[in-house]
């Protein structure tokens, strides 16, 4: 039978997440294009606040990555906002013109931040915190601004605000109530966590209302309306969000606050339903993912006609995600007509509990400084069970301050259908079943197995407790983590297995060493495939299927599809000659952009992936490996050749650098760089492998990272002449091949080992020569990708565009 046609706008987490649950129900029944306005795969919103406070990088909150879409035949215009539906020829129309019919359409369009219209609000350096562009905004203007505003002090506000601090900035809180977190907390617990949050280095201001944002072109001042003003370099407005229904409303969807839907998420228009923040159902528009993916379960099952009942609301709680402060909030935490409430403050130890009661029933909690009653409150509200004669016990019962009850055993008393991850409706049965009978023994396969502690992360510890309890003390072992969630087994272990076994694929290692998922996932397979490739130099046959994209198709794709070509220009030094080649080539094949790197060489974007064999055929230049985990560039400067202050030949020494190193395959990307002397022009001290000449020899720094976490180098030694730069370069490297984890940057990696390991493991002359040859030796079984596609007609297949409705993720 045909497909259906099934088209989503939207590539957000509650979109995404529905698709996921549908594939899983009715994997071939519809052909599926998701529009998403953000040039990203789907990504975990809620992490931004992580990605901030440094506990998570951009990479680490990715959901499902370019190749999720590609696997399962998915079409992904990403960069793409639909401006336009027919809804009588029942299709979609995006910005940059591409169309696609449906006969189902999903709106999950999400919500906008609520933006203050105040005069200046449009001034550089004002943002909401929503996406990716704006932690990466908040990131580079910590780099060069101090002093950051925040206005709203809600979960939003207070999250920014934490991760600005941690980012080095002063902060601000600005809020118009007089105590925090006013939709989510009573008086009460909102002094406490301020006096917390002051503790921490914020600063608030309470019951102030923001008049003008001043200025030239960036903000400089915030001015409120008792006449009083804040010097700020960066404004962030946090003060709430309203649902993404613009389209809709234009479309002729019934629209209130949200997009009404009934109980199974249909609009009121048949075949177009809507989930998420831009959903309202039964009058309510939910901003927490746990009613979204409630309502994307329901959704999965109507799409696939799977029975289920409809949806019926949601009762929500909340946590605020800043370290050293737990906070939990749910239902009716004020005093609502008609309800009575209990309290238990203890200002020793910090911790605050109410909770609120109607006709017997718990309708409401807030708990500060102990958030651990906080699963099982809200079970109990959810249940809307009597708890009359209990109620006392339920405060002070299960973990006041001081309790001798241990956390154990409190987990262990918990009755099984107790909701452990509220993010996704995880139980704790659920846990004890994929634990005992899914053979997961750590809480990251937990959550590949479960998804529980998937989303905001706040139930890991009891995810991690629950694991202990049942896989930890059976086994008698602590219980420890593996590479990803099909394994226990870490680096290290794993390495020292397949060569004490000597085994030869990632097949044959996942067989033999038990993984939990036969196929492994998208953070072995490649890791796998490394170790193999770097145990076994010559004997080791590449398996392209376990590479990501980018280094399937030897180019960086882009976020409309796309593709870059970067071919490798030694140390920077080009010719006149070269530069008419690329600039012809670009011509001839219509490049959109021709673009010079940070890296010194030159990037042609938005290249056709059918385009790449023939462009580089025409360029006849070697890879610059700019998408692969291998040697990227080796930055040079002017140096003694022309520069009056250049003390060596730093151009010369990069170049040899980077012939000598060129094709290396690494555990992460690897850039280099040669500066001709100390004012390092060239910016060695934020590279991997850093050269910087001094009188009479260099200077090797390792480790350094320019990228989101800024690290400069450590000194490794200091060397006299160029074949010792070599030598001790070719060393390290190799010695980080040998010992890193897949995907570890040198940054972290030397992070983690420290210095003086690496510079004891590389002290002796004969350990660095034979680090060398193994180097060497890595480095002769590696053909150039381009040379080997263009001379292999089976491989050059892969880059003929089959259909015009192939997907355009490659
Ligand atoms: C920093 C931060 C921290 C958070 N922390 C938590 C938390 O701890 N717990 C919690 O429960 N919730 C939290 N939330 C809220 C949670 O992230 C959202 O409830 C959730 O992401 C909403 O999912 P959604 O799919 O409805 O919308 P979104 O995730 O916003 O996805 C909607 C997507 O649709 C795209 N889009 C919109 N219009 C179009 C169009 N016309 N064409 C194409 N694409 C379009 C948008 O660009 C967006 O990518 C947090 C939110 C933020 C910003
Ligand atoms: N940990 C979490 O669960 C978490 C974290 C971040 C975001 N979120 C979700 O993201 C969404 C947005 O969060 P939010 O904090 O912006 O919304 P919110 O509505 O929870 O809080 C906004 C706050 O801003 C204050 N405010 C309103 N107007 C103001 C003004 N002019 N000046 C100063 N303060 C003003 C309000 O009193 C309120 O406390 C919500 O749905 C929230 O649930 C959740
Ligand atoms: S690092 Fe020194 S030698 Fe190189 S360009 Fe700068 S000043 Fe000149
Ligand atoms: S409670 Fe958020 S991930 Fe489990």
């Amino acid at each position: 039978m045909a497909k259906q046609k099934l088209v989503m706008i939207g590539n957000g987490m509650a979109g995404v997440r529905t698709i996921e649950h549908l594939l899983k129900l009715a994997p071939d029944k519809y052909e599926i294009t998701i529009f998403g306005s953000e040039p990203h795969p789907n990504y975990n919103r809620i992490m931004l606040s992580s990605v901030l406070a440094g506990g998570a990088d951009m990479q680490d909150i990715i959901i499902n990555g370019w190749d999720w879409y590609q696997e399962h035949g998915i079409q992904l215009l990403s960069g793409h906002t639909v401006t336009g539906i027919d809804t009588v020829n029942r299709q979609v129309i995006s910005d940059r013109g591409a169309a696609a019919t449906y006969d189902i359409l999903i709106f999950a369009t999400g919500s906008n931040p609520f933006m203050l219209p105040l005069p200046g609000a449009d001034k550089e350096g004002v943002i909401a915190f929503r996406d990716i562009r704006d932690c990466e905004i908040m990131l580079q203007t910590s780099k060069q601004y101090k002093k950051a505003a925040v206005i709203g002090g809600g979960l939003l506000g207070l999250e920014a605000a934490r991760g600005l601090l941690h980012l080095g900035m002063e902060v601000s809180v600005i809020h118009i109530g007089d105590y925090l977190m006013d939709r989510q907390l009573d008086r009460a617990a909102a002094g406490m966590l301020q006096e917390e949050l002051e503790k921490q280095g914020m600063t608030f201001l309470l019951k102030k209302n923001t008049e003008a944002i001043l200025g030239r072109k960036r903000v400089k001042e915030l001015r409120f309306t008792d006449g009083t003003s804040l010097d700020a370099d960066l404004v962030v407005m946090a003060v709430g969000i309203k649902p993404n229904v613009a389209l809709a409303q234009s479309s002729g969807l019934a629209v209130n606050r949200g997009i009404v839907v009934d109980d199974y998420m249909q609009s009121s228009i048949p075949g177009i339903y809507a989930l998420g923040e831009c959903a309202e159902h039964r009058g309510i528009a939910y901003g927490l993912v746990a009613p979204l993916y409630e309502q994307g379960d329901v959704l999965a099952k109507r799409l696939a006609e799977v029975e289920t009942i409809g949806y019926a609301g949601s009762v929500t709680s909340t946590k605020l995600k800043v370290s050293g402060v737990d906070v939990f909030s749910a239902g009716h935490f004020g005093d609502p007509e008609g309800s009575r409430s209990l309290r238990y403050q203890d200002e020793l130890d910090g911790i605050y509990k109410k909770i609120v009661m109607k006709d017997n029933k718990l309708i409401g909690a807030v708990l500060f400084g102990d958030t651990s009653d906080g699963s099982r409150l809200f079970s109990i509200m959810k249940s809307g069970e009597s708890i009359q004669g209990r109620e006392k016990e339920l405060l002070l019962g299960f973990a006041p301050g001081g309790s001798t009850v241990s956390a154990e055993q409190r987990l262990a008393e918990l009755p099984e259908e107790e909701i452990i991850c509220g993010c996704n409706g995880v139980s704790k049965g659920t846990i004890k079943d994929a634990v005992l009978n899914q053979g997961c023994t750590s809480a990251a396969s937990v959550k590949a197995c479960t998804k529980a502690s998937a989303s905001c992360g706040g139930c890991k510890p009891l995810v991690e407790g629950l694991v202990k309890l049942y896989a930890g003390d059976e086994a008698g072992t602590p219980v420890k983590e593996g590479i990803c969630g099909c394994t226990t087994l870490n680096r290290d272990e794993i390495v020292a297995e397949i060569t004490k076994m000597g085994l030869k694929s990632t097949k044959e290692v996942m067989n033999v060493l038990g993984w939990d998922h036969p196929e492994g996932c998208a953070k072995c397979r490649p890791s796998l495939n490394y170790y193999l490739g770097m145990l076994y130099p010559e004997s080791y046959k590449d398996e392209k299927e376990s590479r990501f994209t980018n280094e399937r198709y030897h180019g960086n794709i882009q976020k409309d599809g796309t593709y870059s070509v970067v071919p490798r220009i030694y140390g920077g030094v080009t010719s006149p000659a070269e530069l008419k080649k690329i600039a012809e080539v670009a011509e001839r094949f219509d490049v959109p952009m021709v673009k010079i790197t940070g890296g010194q060489r030159i990037d042609l974007l938005g290249v056709k992936k059918e385009d790449l064999p023939r462009m580089w055929e025409e360029l006849d230049m070697p890879s610059g490996y700019a998408y692969g985990k291998a040697l990227r560039t080796v930055k040079t400067c002017v140096g003694s050749t022309f520069c009056r202050f250049g003390t060596q030949d730093s151009i010369g020494m990069g170049v040899r650098l980077e012939k000598e190193f060129e094709r290396l395959s690494t555990p992460a990307k690897v850039k280099l760089a040669v500066s001709g002397c100390p004012r390092n022009c060239a910016e060695a001290t934020i590279k991997d492998f850093g050269v910087v000449a001094i009188d009479g020899g260099w200077e090797l720094h390792v480790g350094g990272n320019g990228g989101v976490h800024v690290r400069a180098t450590e000194l490794l030694c200091v060397v006299k002449t160029e074949d010792e730069v070599v030598e001790w370069a070719s060393a390290f490297l190799q010695y980080y091949r040998e010992q890193a984890e897949w995907n570890e940057r040198t940054s972290i990696w030397i992070g983690r080992v420290g210095l003086d390991h690496v510079k004891e493991a590389l002290k002796d002359k004969e350990v660095r020569t034979a680090l060398g040859e193994r180097l060497k030796t890595a480095i002769s079984t590696q053909k150039d990708p381009w040379k080997e596609i263009l001379s292999e007609p089976e491989l050059r297949k892969n880059f003929i565009r089959l259909t015009e409705a192939e997907p355009i993720q490659g």
